[in-house]
């Protein structure tokens, strides 16, 4: 029997890994979380700095693993005008060279956690405190608390999952010709 492909996902949050795993479950291969550092601010602010904290994940996993393929999934949020919103990156790399990127879906947040995230505080220790719960971060997220449980974290990472992948057949001929 063919070995099976391994994904290595830089994170221990469940959140992100069991996103993974339904992409894994699907597709006949094996998924694993690993710690390794993004790189980037604990919060990052901005869509740049959001894809380089899932850029360096990926690249950190195939560097500190035996996984066939290196993912990274980054949270952070992003300013338009006057409005904060969410802001969700990934990355997927391979032992060729290959980058994909993709992100997630938007949603504003509140104002009044615009002020505490530009203070510094951390999205996942706001979200929890607004809907007194523990590890929204690693259950439904901030994006299912206000979409009323409709789009968990896991669903709005399982479909940057599936734009990353669904990238791949055609980067990589795009590569080789
Ligand atoms: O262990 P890691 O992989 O770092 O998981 P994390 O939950 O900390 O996730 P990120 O570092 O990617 O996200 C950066 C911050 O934004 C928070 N965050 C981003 N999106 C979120 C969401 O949908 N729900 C809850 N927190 C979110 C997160 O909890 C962190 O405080
Ligand atoms: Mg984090």
């Amino acid at each position: 029997m063919d070995r099976q492909l391994k994904i290595g996902i830089g994170t221990l949050n469940p959140a992100k890994i069991n996103a993974v795993k339904r992409w894994g479950e699907d597709n006949h291969m094996v998924v694993e979380g690993f710690s390794v550092p993004s790189g980037v601010s604990a919060q990052p602010m901005g869509d740049e700095e959001t894809l380089e904290g899932a850029m360096n994940r990926a690249q950190a996993v195939l560097e500190t693993s035996d996984a066939d393929f290196g993912m990274g999934l980054e949270g952070g949020v992003d300013c338009i005008g006057e409005d904060i919103f969410l802001c969700n990156w990934g990355a997927l790399v391979d032992r060729s060279g290959l980058v994909l990127t993709a992100s997630g879906a938007r949603i504003p947040l509140p104002q009044r956690f615009k002020k505490e995230l530009v203070g510094g505080k951390e999205l996942g220790d706001i979200i929890d405190d607004f809907a007194k719960q523990t590890n929204v971060r690693k259950n439904q997220g901030t994006i299912g608390i206000f979409t009323n449980g409709l789009i968990t974290r896991e669903d709005m990472f399982h479909h940057v999952v599936m734009l990353l992948f669904g990238q791949y057949d055609y980067q990589k001929n795009i590569r080789m010709k």
